[in-house]
């Protein structure tokens, strides 16, 4: 039997999706359909009755963006914001910023799924020469953080991002689910699948396949022991869902 329910999502599409540019830890922007999506799930979640108590997103803006539009939608713009840097995007490392088309023409189709996907690959490390370094790593939100700067990620692995967010989730997410808070996590598309894979039990192997849509939110029901009680559940429109879930996953044909 279900005792605790939570919501996991990926926030609304951002600018660089629109783009096929890896973001992870560059802030960009939500796109113009980024913001819809958001608002969207919002009225979705209000139409369906859900009041939230807390919003768990990552330092990232359009994580952010997306709790603050969700929020609005459902009129509870008043319920709690919490932002931590454990659910930002997996970092990318040196493949920041990069098209993931032009990577597969270079280096294979086979080879950006694997960076994209595996569990445990991690890509090059991001060094001082990236383009995108200064502007991450001098950037006050990360002096903010449980960690000093210099032990911030410089590249992950999705187990690596596993690692760093499943203390934060038992530690600070879970006793607010115990309390009886309806949380709901506004994250990216792989802090959003480590998450997953943890809660779901999910096998290194079965993760590979697993990729999510922006801007949808994944209803998660667990028993006391915080195992699930059934399928995670995509709300929204089925066939959409399928659509952009496949738009994500062509994302590196050329
Ligand atoms: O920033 C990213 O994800 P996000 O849009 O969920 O924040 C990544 O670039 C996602 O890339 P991927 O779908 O190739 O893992």
């Amino acid at each position: 039997m279900s005792k605790y329910k939570v919501f996991v999502m990926r926030h609304g599409e951002g600018a660089w999706t629109k783009e096929n540019r890896f973001c992870s830890w560059v802030d960009q922007r939500l796109s113009e359909d980024g913001v819809k999506e958001a608002l969207a799930c919002g009225h979705l979640l209000k139409e369906a009755g859900y009041q939230l108590d807390v919003v768990f997103t990552s330092l990232l803006s359009r994580s952010i963006h997306t709790a603050w539009l969700l929020l609005e939608a459902m009129g509870q713009e008043w319920v709690p914001v919490v932002r931590t840097w454990r659910l930002n995007e997996r970092h990318y490392g040196a493949l920041i910023g990069l098209n993931r088309a032009e990577m597969a023409l270079n280096h294979g189709e086979e080879q950006v799924k694997q960076w994209r996907r595996s569990y445990d690959l991690t890509p090059p490390p991001i060094d001082e020469s990236h383009p995108y370094f200064l502007e991450i790593y001098n950037d006050r939100r990360y002096s903010t953080c449980d960690v000093s700067k210099e032990f911030l990620p410089k590249s992950e692995s999705l187990k690596d991002v596993l690692e760093r967010l499943q203390p934060y989730w038992d530690g600070t997410i879970v006793p607010e689910i115990k309390r009886g808070k309806l949380v709901l996590i506004s994250g990216h598309g792989n802090s959003c699948r480590a998450l997953l894979k943890h809660l779901e039990g999910l096998s290194d192997a079965d993760i590979v396949d697993v990729t999510l849509p922006t801007g949808t939110p994944i209803l998660i029901e667990l028993d006391e022991n915080f195992r699930p009680t059934k399928p995670m559940q995509l709300l929204g429109d089925q066939k959409a869902i399928q659509a952009a879930i496949r738009k994500v996953e062509d994302q590196e044909l050329l």
